[in-house]
């Protein structure tokens, strides 16, 4: 969770500056990070092309606790731009989102605030989660008047603006690839501040669980028209495309001889709704997942932690072989969802391209882990919490600050 620290921009007098590009304000593991949380929760976006994940719909799906990446971040973007624009008033967080932009994905010529309902946004953080060229053609940010006059993204860079019109921008077609980011819109007016809504959101879902319990972090599916992805006539499931590329495919929960249980479902992606296994080739894995959504996320947090796991693998084995498989043969059928793997593979292929060195013992290594990742995210979120609710604001609450007593201190 740790974003680099990169130096704050120099205070500028109003004016002086329309826009600061930040290059490596978030380290490559924040960018990571979040492109899990995206990869695992996004849905169809808001405009044609587009894959979306607010922070309300982390809070509404049973994800509250993958809001703690974004806090650090929030908290350092916020103190970036008071110090690059001198705010001498107080700045609230209207939006935080991270967007894809798939193939087709652009915007014309606009500024930020430029919509009547848009009027309250006064700045704009957009971060860069991948590269241009190497993971994504188009997608260059352009602005109309004054320097820098383009933006080339590139992973970790930051930047701001001013929602005017003296930040008149446009970003060029995505012609190949994802092109990911994270952005943030600041307000003047406390009426605006996405944070008391989050928190009436939290408090409403993750206030629920105590102690910790398993179910407390597992993905509840937002309506199945939420994902989907519609695309010149036709379209695809943004949960089973993400699953697709990266080469598993969702399998019933009931094995083949109990065949008689299996319930006949008007709409096949209902299905996606209901407990799944994962299969790969041949092969399906033990573990019944509570859903496609909670199969998703460990598909990608494997996906996130395969390097490491590979290396870690041939290091204690020496390369060698498979030390056992948690698969057979004979579960769950494929389920028959509708799917159309060109297109998934136009939308969302290129990402792929690190080849997985895959073996079923690191995804199963993979599945604990992420276990123990919601776990302590789900711990810290209960935590904090309090704090939040108590000062209506989502901040960083230092484990060793003295207000702070957690089980245990
Ligand atoms: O992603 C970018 O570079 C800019 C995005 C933008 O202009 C917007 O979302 O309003
Ligand atoms: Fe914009």
């Amino acid at each position: 969770m740790s974003a680099a620290a990169a130096s704050p921009p120099p205070p500028a007098a109003a004016g002086e500056h329309l826009r600061f590009h930040l290059r490596g304000f978030l380290s490559p593991e924040t960018c990571k990070e979040l492109e899990f949380v995206h990869r695992s929760c996004g849905t169809a976006g808001y405009r044609p092309s587009v894959v979306s994940t607010s922070l309300p719909h982390l809070a509404a799906t049973g994800c509250g606790h993958l809001l703690l990446p974004f806090v650090p971040v929030r908290e350092r973007l916020r103190d970036a731009v008071e110090s690059a624009f001198s705010c001498h008033f107080d700045l609230f967080i209207e939006f935080t989102g991270l967007i894809s932009w798939c193939k087709g994905a652009s915007i014309g010529w606009h500024s930020d605030d430029n919509k009547p309902y848009l009027r309250q946004r006064a700045f704009t953080a957009v971060c860069y989660l991948n590269d241009h060229g190497k993971d994504y053609k188009g997608g260059i940010l352009q602005f109309q008047d004054g320097e820098p006059s383009f933006i080339t993204p590139v992973a970790g860079d930051v930047v701001i603006y001013t929602a005017d019109n003296s930040n008149t921008h446009c970003v060029d077609e995505v012609t190949e690839g994802e092109r990911l980011t994270l952005t943030l819109w600041f307000t003047r007016d406390s009426a605006y501040d996405e944070d008391p809504k989050l928190l009436s959101f939290l408090s409403q879902t993750s206030l629920n669980y105590e102690p910790v319990h398993q179910s407390s972090y597992i993905p509840l599916p937002a309506s199945d028209i939420m994902y989907w992805f519609a695309y010149d006539h036709s379209g695809f499931d943004v949960r089973c495309a993400r699953v697709h590329i990266l080469g598993f495919s969702f399998h019933s929960s009931i094995d083949e001889d109990n065949k008689s249980v299996a319930p006949a479902e008007d709409d096949p992606i209902e299905l996606l709704g209901k407990p799944v296994r994962l299969g790969r080739g041949d092969d399906v894995f033990d573990k019944v997942f509570a859903n496609g959504l909670h199969a998703l996320q460990v598909v990608q947090f494997y996906y996130w932690k395969a390097p490491e796991l590979s290396a870690k693998r041939k290091q204690t084995s020496g390369g060698s072989g498979t030390v056992c498989c948690p698969v057979s043969q004979s579960r769950g059928t494929k389920l028959p969802l509708p799917c159309n793997h060109g297109l998934e593979q136009t939308i969302f292929g290129s990402h792929k391209n690190v080849e997985i060195d895959f073996e079923w013992s690191d995804f199963e290594l993979a599945v604990s882990m992420w276990e123990n990742y919601s776990e302590e995210l789900q711990r810290k979120l209960l935590t904090f919490l309090p704090y939040w609710l108590s000062s209506e604001a989502i901040f960083i609450v230092s484990s060793c600050s003295p207000q702070v007593r957690t089980e245990g201190n």
